[in-house]
Order: structure tokens, then sequence, then C-alpha cells
């Protein structure tokens, strides 16, 4: 890895503070930093460098996993950061950027090589990657990335239109799309599950498979993220990006070890093969969701169009479950659902890999509980399967759990992971255009028919596993949700046009 300076826009920022400073600081103290390293930030108000660092010191005390202890460490890390004030839409302001990161250059002695990590609103990437162009900041000696942030689009013609002005400045090896989720270890992981493990190789088909499940469950709701998250609702904020990334990552087929193009290359064609839903359809595979008022943890849990700053009216989706097909010769057959949202009664990403139920001797069918494979993505991280085996006492045949791989808990988060990625050119576990737009195409019909109502909003109690509904999607099939925390819920559905109807479901 060669030296560089990380140009930071929005460097008094939320994610700057609880994600981006603590990722840094936890590289450098594991030497995973090139020296010497410059850091200018960048932000509309005015701070002096020195306020800046301590800024990012609070940050550190904070949110670092690990926490500063030696002074001399902490300051060595620290007396790489600059501040300079800036406004993001004014070209003028550019120049005195580029001074600033010239001077650092020689000062320091490091190549002209730079990445500009924009974590600001997104209806600024646009304005930046063009003003970093027009500056020159974004040419010269050295290399030159561009990070990004989500959401990247509101739906499929606003990502394009970003993408077309981002590639007039940025070629796209060039553009890092963050996509926290794929920083994740077990995500990560995925890559490697296959080729390292003859058995599941054996059984990774449809032959083998029933289907597949996918959930991200949270219990916070909209916490300070109202504005945005109003605008975006669970399929933007999660489904298009984040789950359709365990998707891709989770049913391409890597038997061997594989390059960048390669991984990328497989997880594009897992897209191309997702059935495409048209806007008709949409209500009979798609569950929409809304959160109403109810408990997590003893905590009293407002309705969502009661939370601070949410429209009283909003039918915006906190919930969705969703049944996707994948048509290439794997998966033919094999539903994978998928469902995100919150305030549910559980924080826990996870998928299940339910396996067929093929045993039958003669005319007799064996309906023994179904193998599955569990993959704990956060915030508990592991492996393990559900087999089954026959009780002493009374021979009958019940399922057990063979033991989760244990993981240790001080490993790098995954911003940790993708900024050092970035560092050293790494594009592996970053969203490509082809992933990002083939997502947004795929999901545009959904958007487009909550937009005009068509899909009944379902109400669910807060600390709920979420709406009847998304169980009798997977009835349809003959499957269920597995390893709920709550297998036996309650909830409130009404739909957009009708009354209220309280059902419990169990
Ligand atoms: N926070 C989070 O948990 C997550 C955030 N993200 C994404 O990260 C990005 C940043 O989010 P977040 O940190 O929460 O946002 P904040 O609102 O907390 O921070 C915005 C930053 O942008 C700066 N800024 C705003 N307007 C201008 C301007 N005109 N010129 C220069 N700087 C400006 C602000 O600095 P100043 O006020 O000094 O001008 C501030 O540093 C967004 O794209 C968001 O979607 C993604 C996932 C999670
Ligand atoms: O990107 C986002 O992710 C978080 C959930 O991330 P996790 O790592 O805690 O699973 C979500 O809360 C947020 O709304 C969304 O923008």
């Amino acid at each position: 890895m060669e030296s560089s300076t990380f140009v930071l826009f929005g460097a008094t920022g939320d994610l700057a503070k609880r994600k981006i400073y603590p990722a840094l600081y936890n590289l450098f103290i594991d030497g995973k930093l090139a020296l010497p390293f410059s850091v200018i930030g960048l932000g509309r108000r005015q701070l002096s460098d020195r306020e800046f660092q301590s800024n990012v010191e609070q940050s550190l005390n904070s949110f670092s996993r690990r926490k500063p202890h030696d002074p001399s460490t902490l300051q060595a890390f620290l007396s790489a950061f600059r501040y300079c004030s800036l406004n993001v839409s004014q070209p003028t302001d550019y120049g005195k950027l580029l001074t600033m990161a010239r001077e650092r250059e020689a000062e320091l002695g490091i190549p002209e090589n730079r990445i500009f990590y924009l974590s600001v609103a997104p209806e600024f990437f646009g304005t930046i990657a063009t003003n970093i162009k027009q500056s020159g900041l974004g040419t010269g000696q050295g290399w030159k990335r561009l990070i990004i942030e989500k959401p990247f689009g509101h739906d499929w013609q606003s990502a394009r239109e970003l993408n077309e002005k981002l590639s007039q400045t940025f070629e796209e090896h060039e553009v890092y799309r963050i996509d926290h989720y794929l920083g994740k270890h077990m995500v990560q992981n995925l890559e490697v599950l296959e080729y390292a493990n003859p058995m599941i190789h054996a059984l990774w088909s449809n032959r083998y498979i029933s289907n597949v499940q996918i959930t991200a469950s949270e219990t916070v709701g909209v916490e300070q993220r109202a504005g945005y998250y109003d605008q975006a609702g669970a399929i933007r904020d999660m489904f298009q990006n984040h789950m359709l990334q365990l998707l891709m990552m989770l049913a391409m087929h890597l038997p061997r070890p594989s390059n960048p193009e390669e991984v990328r290359a497989k997880k594009k064609r897992v897209l191309e093969a997702l059935r495409p839903l048209n806007r008709g359809d949409v209500a009979a595979n798609v569950v929409r969701g809304q959160y109403d008022a109810g408990e997590i943890a003893g905590r009293n849990v407002v309705k969502y169009t009661e939370e601070p700053g949410i429209d009283p009216h909003s039918n915006t989706d906190t919930f969705i479950a969703a049944r996707l097909w994948i048509d290439d010769y794997f998966w033919t057959g094999v539903p994978f659902y998928i469902r995100t949202g919150k305030s549910l009664n559980e924080k826990s990403t996870r998928i299940v890999v339910e396996f067929k139920q093929p045993l039958q001797h003669g005319d007799a069918v064996h309906n023994y509980p179904p193998n599955l494979l569990v993959i704990e993505i956060g915030p508990d991280e592991g492996m393990y399967l559900q087999l089954n085996s026959k009780d002493p006492r009374d021979g009958k045949i019940e399922p057990f759990i063979t033991t989760s791989l244990g993981r240790p808990t001080d490993v790098p988060e995954a911003y940790e992971n993708l900024i050092h990625d970035a560092l050293e050119g790494e594009p592996t576990f970053f969203a490509h255009w082809d992933e990002v737009e083939l997502a947004w195409k795929w999901v545009q019909p959904i958007l487009e028919a909550f937009e005009a109502n068509e899909v009944p909003l379902r109400r669910y109690r807060a600390g709920s596993a979420g709406p009847e509904a998304s169980y009798r999607l997977l009835e349809q099939q003959g499957h269920q949700w597995w390893l709920d925390k709550v297998p036996a819920h309650d909830s409130t559905t009404a739909d957009t046009t009708g009354g209220t109807t309280h059902e419990v479901f169990s």
C-alpha cells in the first residue's frame, strides 16, 4: 500500500464520527495504514486543526472498539489530521483544498495519491465529483479514488443519472461504492463457503436445497434519521442494497478461489437471472409493513407515524418481505425469501438454507425436521447446521444444532475492512455499478407499486416478528421462517383501504 491523502467530505458529520475515525484509528494501531498518512477533513463550519483533532479524539473515546490508551500513539495518529472549511457547492473553495493537499504532500513527502470519501448527503455526490475534476484535485501524478456512501440514487433513473455524472470524472475502477454489509466478516466468508467446503459444494443446488431465507431484523426504529428514512423506507434503505448483496454473495457459484472480476461477474449473473417482477405481481410476492406502537425490551415504542419528523399520514414501509426466484441452472425452483424491518423483536442478520426431504423408502415418506445451514451475519457471528439424531430414550428423531463456529469478539468492523480495501485498491467487496443498476432495475416495479398504493400496508406491533402476512408468503410454498426468536407472535394487520383487524398468529 502506498501513502496517500484521505480527503473526507462530511468530516463533522455523524458517520465520520461513529465509523470513519474509529476505522482509521484501528487500522493505524494495527499498522495497516501506509505512513506517512494525511487526512484532510471538510465541512462548512469553521474549525481550527486543533479543534478538529480534538473532535476526532472524542469520537475515538466514544465509538472506537479499542479506546486510545497510549498518549504518544494517539498524538501520532491525530497529527495526520488537518481541517479545511469548504462549501461543496462553491467551486472556488476547491482551490483552497488543492493548495492544502499539495502543501501536505510536499511536507510529508507523499505522492499525489488521493482518496476522496463522500460522507455527505447524496444530493452532493455529483457536484463534488464535478468540482474535484474542475479544480485539478482529481488529476496529476498518483492514483485517485472515490468512496461513495449510500444511498446510490433514489430509484433506477436517478441512480443512472448519478452514475453518468460520476463517470465523467472517475473511471469505474476508481469508484468504491460502500455497502457496509460487504465489509462484515460473515458476508466476506460467503465468498469461500462453497469452495472451502466440499460438503456444501456437493449439496449447493436445487437438487438438495428447498429454499433460502435471508433476514435482517432490527430493534431500532428510525432514530435521528426521520427525514431520510421517510423518503427511503425499508425497500431503499436495506432491500435494494444490503439484502440483494447478501442474496448475490450466497447464490453466486464460486467453486474455486477467484479474482475480484470473477466474483463481480458471478454476482452480476445472479441478478441477471433474477426473475423480473411485473408490477401486477408485486402484491402477490411482496409484503409491505409499517410498525404500530409496542414494546421492545421493556421500552415503549410509538407507532411509526408518531415518530418525531415523520409525516403522520406516511405510508412508508418499515418492513418488507419478498419471494424471489433465480432462474439459472443451479437455483431454478428454489424460492429465496428476504425480509427486513425496523422495530422488530430481535437484532439479527441471518441466512438459513433449508435442505430438501429426500427420504422416501417404499411408500413411507419421512417428514423429519429439515436439515438447515444457518449463517449468523451479526451481531452474533457463526455458522452451524441443524441435523437430526435419535433420542436414546424413546428412539424419536429430534433435531439438534451443531456447535456454532466461535468467533473472536474483537475483530475489525466492516468500515475498517472496507476503508483498508479501498486504500489498497482492492475492489471485491464494493458494489460495482452493474450490480447497483441491476438491483435498482429489479426493485423499480416494487417502488412503483408501493407509490401507487397497490400493495396493502400491513401494520405490525413494535417488538413483534413483523406482519403475519410475511408468514403466509412462505406458507404458500409449504415453507416457514426458521429460527425466529418468537415463533408465535401477534400482529395487527390493516390494509391501506380497509379497517384494522387484530390477528393472533401461531
Ligand atoms: N450516519 C449513518 O449512520 C449513515 C450514513 N450514511 C450516509 O453517509 C453520508 C453522511 O451521513 P451523516 O454523517 O449521517 O450526515 P450528517 O448530516 O451527520 O453530516 C453531513 C456532513 O456534511 C457536511 N455538509 C453538509 N452540507 C455541506 C456543504 N454544503 N458543504 C460542505 N459540507 C457540507 C456537514 O458539515 P457542516 O455541517 O460542517 O457543513 C457534515 O459534516 C450520507 O450519504 C448518508 O446517507 C450511510 C449509512 C449510515
Ligand atoms: O445501512 C443501514 O444499515 C443499518 C443496519 O446495519 P447493521 O450493520 O446494524 O445491520 C440500518 O439500521 C440503517 O437504517 C441502514 O441505513
